[in-house]
């Protein structure tokens, strides 16, 4: 029986940190456990120009605790008039580290998403040339697909034909949730990887209704059948370099998201590597949890691996039912359960 392990520093290839009060609360537990971030751009209003993700780096940074070197990496929420000149720039000054896309109104502020990607052409050759990642929400918004549909349907409508018009463009495919998103991404070539988040590696979708309606499991895409989730674990602890770490971690305070109309996203910063690795431990995939956390999306995104370790013992941890104080208090990811293992340095 392992009863330490200890990995090469990890990063978190999807994040949100939000901003204001809730930045401040949040990115704590991020720069905690992470070296660094990918930082969803899905502000209100979404982070479309150079100078909004200079700012917004600039405010992420104001918010870590004393002393962190924890690195934000930003991205450029793509609209319908995304300008290949002003991304192509971002990038070259070093503030841009990728392009999400955002099918419109298919998740929380992404009503200025794209509506239509054939007509980005222009940007996605761009991002092709000079080797910039294009991260998608891959799910279809139309109504008439059942909803735990909308992954599948996106693969089938709208990237297979993208990776076919622009075959070395790099693309990772958030958080993926189906069987399908896994076998795209195996049969694709090294320039096509998925990340994937603690939720979709514990929960099926009988997490939604256990007892009663549970706003806390509802995330976009949402959980699904158990055959997919064990899908997604078996791409995670595979070994695969194109399966890594992101966690998604998406705060809403409580009363959002207990409410009629509740927001979709979990909270998983303050324990994401002790909820992965009870993940890779029940694999017995032990080996492979630094791969996954620490190494394969850096060398995705063409970046240096971390210097430094963290450790993380076997020993219960039991979360708490709220993170943080007041206005911006949040229920976590595992909120009242025990882990079995804590991140100890
Ligand atoms: N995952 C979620 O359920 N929510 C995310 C948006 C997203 O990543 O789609 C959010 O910003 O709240
Ligand atoms: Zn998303
Ligand atoms: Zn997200």
């Amino acid at each position: 029986m392992t009863y330490r392990l200890t990995i090469r520093r990890p990063d978190d290839w999807h994040v949100h940190l939000r901003d204001g009060d809730m930045l401040h609360a949040v990115a704590p537990y991020t720069a905690r456990q992470f070296a660094r971030a990918i930082i969803m751009p899905n502000l209100a209003p979404p982070v479309t120009s150079v100078a909004a993700a200079t700012a917004y780096r600039e405010r992420i940074r104001a918010a870590l605790p004393a002393g962190s070197d924890f690195t934000p990496l930003m991205t450029c929420y793509l609209t319908d008039t995304a300008d290949a000149a002003e991304i192509a720039r971002g990038h070259a000054e070093g503030v841009w580290a990728a392009c999400k896309l955002y099918p419109a109104n298919a998740t929380t502020n992404s009503a200025h998403g794209v509506s239509d990607i054939r007509a980005l052409g222009r940007v996605l050759e761009m991002l092709q040339r000079i080797g910039m990642p294009l991260l998608i929400h891959g799910e279809v918004t139309d109504p008439e697909i059942d909803f735990f549909d909308r992954e599948a349907v996106f693969i089938e409508r709208t990237l297979g034909g993208l990776v076919r018009d622009f075959p070395a463009l790099k693309i990772v495919l958030e958080h993926i949730t189906t069987a399908e998103a896994v076998d795209f991404v195996n049969g694709a070539g090294a320039n096509v990887a998925a990340t994937i988040t603690p939720q979709h590696l514990h929960l099926n979708r009988n997490a939604l209704f256990a007892g009663g309606l549970q706003p806390h499991a509802f995330c976009l895409p949402v959980v699904k059948r158990e055959r997919h989730r064990l899908a997604v674990r078996t791409a995670a602890v595979s070994g695969s370099p194109r399966f890594f770490l992101g966690t998604d971690t998406a705060p809403h305070v409580r009363g959002r998201k207990e409410m009629a109309c509740g927001c979709a996203g979990i909270f998983n910063a303050p324990f994401a590597l002790e909820s992965y690795l009870a993940v890779f431990d029940a694999e017995d995939a032990l080996d492979r949890f630094e791969g996954f956390a620490s190494e394969h999306g850096a060398r995705f995104y063409g970046l240096p691996l971390n210097e430094g370790t963290v450790t993380l013992e076997r020993r219960d941890v039991l979360v708490p039912a709220l993170c943080g104080v007041g206005d911006t208090a949040v229920v976590p990811f595992h909120a009242g359960q025990t882990l079995a293992w804590q991140m100890v340095g």
